[in-house]
């Protein structure tokens, strides 16, 4: 179990560069996170008016003081070292004493990326959702769960009006990797990756967009799942994953599970997924999707039948949340002009991929 927050600071005399995560929103709080030389070593969040962020944010940028120091300079009250006791925010007022329910990561150390693939409808998120469900997940609050789930489908890109209106006929192509936002995915996982609070856009399948207002927040957790039917496609997100699971389910039922669904959930009409499957689905999936089956750690056969499978991954989550499994580092890009994750905190040496950083979606 991870210990409260705020948790004592231990080694005071330890070197600590701090990073602070603004959010857009005003009012919502900030994040700081201390990095030493191993790891991220803790994590506040401060309610912090306009001005002072922009002062905090200056004095933080090229600080390498003491932990204790550092933490001073935010205002936090010295006796935060007992496990429940009060945060004090900037401007004095007493925060709700651990970071606003936020929850602090698995002893300090950086989130376990599971990427979850397969064709449509293959089973993604409901073998995601029965992880959640053995792991008892389910039933604790969004703020405090030590696993999260995301899907790609919430990075589909904005369409243009012509796009639009093709997409109303069913005559756009959103199984091509060009269809997503995909400097958003991995800068979302990259910051992710660092422990970072995350909005990540609501899709609408009916319009074919996402709202722009309308966000879901991911607060840090010790395992995030990412599922979607090209989230081992691009080099870069592909490299962020710790593990990768491949759902492979027969095609006859991944279209009949996707007619019914996509009726029902996503307003369409037969036609319209008939149309669309055959013309754009089917095509993509064998030349985009399928040869990505081969970076699988683990290829789950018939989905979330496969109880088996569920299990032995369930376990091993278990067993990465009670420290009983070493994560590694997952493959750091090299030269990303999109990428500021730097996996470099780590003794381990990076697997290299010869393929890593062009940014773009490799045909
Ligand atoms: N093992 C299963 N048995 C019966 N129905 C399933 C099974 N797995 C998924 N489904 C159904 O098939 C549809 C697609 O499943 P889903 O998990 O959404 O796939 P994906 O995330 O891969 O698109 C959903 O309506 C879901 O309820
Ligand atoms: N506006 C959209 C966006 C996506 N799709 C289809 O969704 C599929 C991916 O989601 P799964 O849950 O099935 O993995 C993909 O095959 C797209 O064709 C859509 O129809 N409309």
């Amino acid at each position: 179990m991870h210990k409260p927050f705020p948790r004592p600071i231990d080694k005071p005399r330890k070197r600590a560069a701090a990073q602070l995560y603004l959010t857009d929103t005003p009012k919502l709080p900030v994040t700081i996170i201390l990095f030493t030389a191993d790891n991220i070593t803790a994590e506040r969040c401060f309610c912090l008016a306009p001005k002072q962020r922009k002062s905090t944010k200056r004095a933080l940028r090229t600080s390498t003081l003491p932990q204790h120091k550092v933490l001073t300079l935010l205002g936090e009250s010295k006796d935060s070292s007992n496990g429940m006791s009060e945060t004090r925010n900037m401007d004095g007022h007493v925060a709700n004493g651990s970071t606003n329910g936020v929850r602090t990561l698995r002893n300090g150390k950086r989130p376990f990326l599971i990427g979850v693939s397969g064709g449509t409808a293959s089973g993604k998120s409901t073998v995601c959702k029965r992880i959640m469900e053995k792991l008892g997940i389910d039933n604790v609050a969004y703020m405090q769960r030590q696993v999260v789930c995301i899907s790609q489908d919430s990075f589909y890109r904005e369409l243009n009006e012509e796009e639009k209106v093709r997409a109303l006929k069913g005559n756009f192509n959103f199984d091509h990797p060009d269809a997503f936002n995909n400097e958003l995915l991995h800068q979302t996982l990259v910051d992710i990756l660092h422990g970072q609070s995350c909005e990540i856009p609501v899709y609408d399948y009916c319009t074919h967009s996402s709202s722009g207002e309308r966000f879901s927040t991911i607060y840090p957790a010790d395992v995030v799942l990412v599922e979607g039917i090209l989230v081992f496609y691009i080099p870069q997100i592909r490299n962020l994953f710790h593990m990768k699971l491949f759902v492979d389910t027969d095609s006859d039922l991944r279209l009949a599970r996707r007619v019914l669904r996509d009726i029902k959930d996503r307003g369409r009409d037969l036609d319209h997924v008939l149309n669309q499957y055959t013309m754009y689905v089917k095509p993509a999936f064998e030349e985009f999707c399928l040869p990505t089956k081969k970076f699988a750690d683990v290829i789950i056969p018939r989905g979330a039948d496969n109880t088996v499978a569920i299990d032995l991954i369930v376990q091993h989550i278990k067993d990465l949340l009670n420290n009983q499994v070493a994560v590694p580092l997952p493959v750091s890009p090299t030269s990303n002009q999109f990428s500021s994750y730097s996996g470099d905190s780590s003794p381990a040496s990076p697997r290299r991929n010869p393929a890593d950083g062009h940014f773009k979606t490799p045909h």
